[in-house]
C-alpha cells in the first residue's frame, strides 16, 4: 500500500478554536489601545464640535474641545494625538505662508493640549494642502508642482512645528528629499529630539476622499496627485521609499493608506525591521461606516478585524479615526452609541 490512512485526524485544528479563553491563548497578534494613533480635526472658534458629513462619528474640533479630546486620549491610553488643520479658505494663498505661521490652527491647538496634558504625544502633518490655495502637497507654478522650492516651505513650517511642542513629525507631501531637509533642520535648531514619522509609501489614493472635505481642501484641489504620490500598481518603489527616507533619518514610516495596502505593510516590516505605521485612512474608516449605517455589517465587529489585520500584516501602530471607539472597547469601558 502507498497510502498510510489514519483512522482519526492526527492533527485537529479545530481543538485550538472551541473556546474563548482557548483561542485568546493561541492568538498570535492583539490590538492595543498602545497601538493606536488618534487623527483629529482642528477649526477656529471656541466651543465648537462640527460633524464632518463624509466621516460620521468624526468632528471638527476648536482648540478648546481638542484639549478635551486630549483628555480623553489619556484616559483611555491612547499614547498619541495627530491635528489636521480646517484652515479658513481667506488664510489659504500659492505660497501657503500660514503653514509656518507659529500661530496657525495645529500650532496653537499643540500649546494648548501640551499645557493641559503635557503626557499625550502630538504628531503634525508636514505638508502645504491644508493652506495651499491650490489644495496641492507643494507649491504649484505655471501647473508645475515644484519639489525643491516646496522643500524650503516645509523646512520653515517642521521648524514652527517643532517649536510649537510636536513630539513626532509626519511628512506627508511625497517631495523627494524632503525628510532630509527637515532633519537636517531639526539639528540644526535644537530639536534633536523631535521625531519623524515619515509618509514614506503614500499612494495617490481615491481613498483620501472624506479627508480632504474635512480640512477643506477638496474644493481647492486642482488636478490630481500623481505627479508625487505613488501609483497604486507599484509594490518593489514603496521599498525604495522607505530605504531613501531612513537613509536621510525617518525614524519610522508609515504606509498610506492601510487596507488595500497590507502586502506593503509587510514587505516593509520584514525587509527593514524599523517601526512601521499604517494609516487607516478616511475613505477606509468611511465605508465601514456608511456599510454598518446601512445594517449591512457589524461595524464594531469589522473595526476590530480591519485593525486586527494591520497588526498581523507586521505594523508597530495605526493611525485610525476608530481610536477612542476601539480603546473604549478594548478598555470595556461604556460606548456612546
Ligand atoms: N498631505 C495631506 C494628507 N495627510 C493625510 C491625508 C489623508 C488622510 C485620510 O484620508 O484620512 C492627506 C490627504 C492627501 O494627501 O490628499
Ligand atoms: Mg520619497
Amino acid at each position: 500500500m502507498s497510502q498510510i490512512v489514519t483512522p482519526f485526524p492526527l492533527r485537529r485544528a479545530r481543538r485550538t478554536r472551541r473556546t474563548e479563553w482557548m483561542r485568546e491563548m493561541v492568538r498570535e497578534h492583539r490590538l492595543s489601545t498602545r497601538d493606536l494613533i488618534w487623527p483629529i480635526f482642528i477649526r477656529d472658534g471656541e466651543n465648537v464640535t462640527e460633524p464632518v458629513d463624509a466621516l460620521p462619528g468624526v468632528s471638527r474640533l476648536s482648540i478648546d474641545q481638542a484639549v478635551l479630546a486630549a483628555e480623553e486620549a489619556a484616559a483611555l491610553e491612547i499614547p498619541c494625538l495627530a491635528l489636521f488643520p480646517y484652515t479658513d479658505p481667506a488664510l489659504k494663498t500659492p505660497e501657503a505662508e500660514e503653514a509656518w505661521n507659529p500661530d496657525n490652527l495645529v500650532n496653537r491647538a499643540t500649546r494648548a493640549i501640551k499645557a493641559a496634558v503635557p503626557d499625550i504625544g502630538i504628531m503634525l502633518d508636514v505638508a502645504l494642502d491644508p493652506y495651499n490655495s491650490d489644495g496641492h502637497d507643494g507649491i504649484v507654478r505655471d501647473g508645475e508642482v515644484l519639489n525643491d522650492e516646496t522643500l524650503l516651505a516645509l523646512e520653515k513650517q517642521a521648524l514652527a512645528q517643532a517649536d510649537a511642542g510636536a513630539d513626532i513629525l509626519g511628512p506627508s507631501d511625497m517631495m523627494d528629499g524632503r525628510i532630509g531637509v527637515i532633519r537636517q533642520a531639526l539639528e540644526r535648531n535644537d530639536f534633536g529630539q523631535t521625531a519623524i514619522m515619515s509618509y514614506s509609501a503614500k499612494y495617490a489614493s481615491a481613498f483620501y476622499g472624506p479627508f480632504r472635505d474635512a480640512v477643506g481642501a477638496s474644493g481647492a484641489l486642482k488636478g490630481d496627485k500623481k505627479g508625487y504620490q505613488m501609483d497604486p500598481g507599484n509594490g518593489a518603489e514603496a521599498l525604495r521609499e522607505v530605504a531613501h527616507d531612513l537613509s536621510e533619518g525617518a525614524d519610522m514610516v508609515m504606509v498610506k493608506p492601510g487596507m488595500p495596502y497590507l502586502d506593503i505593510c509587510q514587505r516593509v516590516k520584514a525587509e527593514f525591521g524599523v517601526p512601521t505605521f499604517a494609516y487607516q485612512v478616511s475613505g477606509e474608516y468611511a465605508m465601514i461606516r456608511a456599510a454598518a449605517q446601512n445594517g449591512w455589517i457589524d461595524g464594531d465587529a469589522a473595526m476590530m478585524e480591519s485593525l486586527t489585520a494591520f497588526k498581523r500584516a507586521g505594523c508597530d501602530g495605526i493611525l485610525s479615526y476608530f481610536a477612542p471607539r476601539v480603546a473604549r472597547i478594548l478598555l470595556d469601558e461604556p460606548l456612546d452609541d
